[in-house]
């Protein structure tokens, strides 16, 4: 589903953040990247939908290679690629259910899109991602009035309404309490079952990683230190990766 080969992303000429790396990702997998900070976990995520542009080597989102494609054809792979930042990326001043309908825009008209025209279908399906959340009751709710664990909650719905494939998540629950942090992991959990969505996801929180994904690869100065089974994961290879 997602095939990274032999992938680099050069910053300003000099600063390799990743360094020849070759992946492949399953349908419906949940794969935890972590290493130290700095390590190249967020350039690696935001390469495989060409957020950055990779230096070198070839990304294919099932079986296409997205380089050569126009920005039509672009919007239509990233429209089922979900992204979800660190701090949350919401318009604080809209509502919920505002914030969430924004995940349609990529199935609009550019008109459409520019005056923001939502049909039936459009609150349909923004309200079954809110529910999907169990932040229903919140929809008229001004973003900015919640919680950081409810607005990670919020762009995952958001994002859930584009249909995603895939979901990117970069350090999505860095910002939270554990508890906070544990109640977006249990959603990403869902949606992954549920919705056999495919989500790479980077986490500081190792054994957040090791609680939530099947899958763990370990970076290191931008080069794959460790790829398996969070099941597999000793202490002395974490301690290795930590040094
Ligand atoms: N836009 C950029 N321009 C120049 N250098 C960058 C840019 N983004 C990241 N870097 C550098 O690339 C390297 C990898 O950074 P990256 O953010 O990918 O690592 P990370 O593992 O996600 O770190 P963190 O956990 O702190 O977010 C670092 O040396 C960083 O300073």
């Amino acid at each position: 589903m997602i095939k990274l080969e032999n992938v680099s992303v050069l910053y300003n000429k000099k600063i390799l953040a990743v360094d020849n790396i070759s992946l492949n990702i399953g349908k419906g997998e949940f794969v935890g990247i972590i290493g130290l900070s700095g390590s190249g976990k967020s350039s690696l995520l935001k390469t495989i939908n060409f957020l950055v542009k990779p230096s070198n080597g070839n990304i294919y989102i099932d079986d296409t290679d997205i380089a050569p494609l126009r920005d039509r054809e672009l919007r239509r792979i990233r429209r089922e690629i979900g992204f979800i930042f660190q701090d949350y990326n919401l318009v604080e001043r809209s509502s919920v259910l505002e914030n969430v309908l924004v995940g349609r825009l990529g199935y609009k008209s550019s008109l459409k899109s520019f005056f923001g025209l939502f049909d039936d279908e459009d609150y349909k399906v923004a309200i079954d991602a809110l529910k999907q959340v169990g932040l229903e009751e919140k929809i008229f709710v001004r973003a900015d009035q919640l919680s950081g664990g409810q607005k990670q909650r919020v762009a995952i719905a958001k994002t859930l309404c584009q249909r995603p494939k895939i979901v990117l998540a970069d350090e999505p629950v860095s910002s939270l309490d554990l508890s906070s942090a544990q109640t977006v992991m249990d959603y990403f959990k869902v949606i992954n079952e549920k919705r056999k969505i495919t989500i790479m996801i980077n986490l500081h929180d190792v054994s957040l990683a090791k609680k939530y994904c099947s899958r763990i690869v370990a970076l290191k100065s931008g080069k794959i230190f460790f790829d398996r089974e969070a099941g597999d994961l000793d202490d002395q290879q974490l301690q290795k990766l930590y040094q």
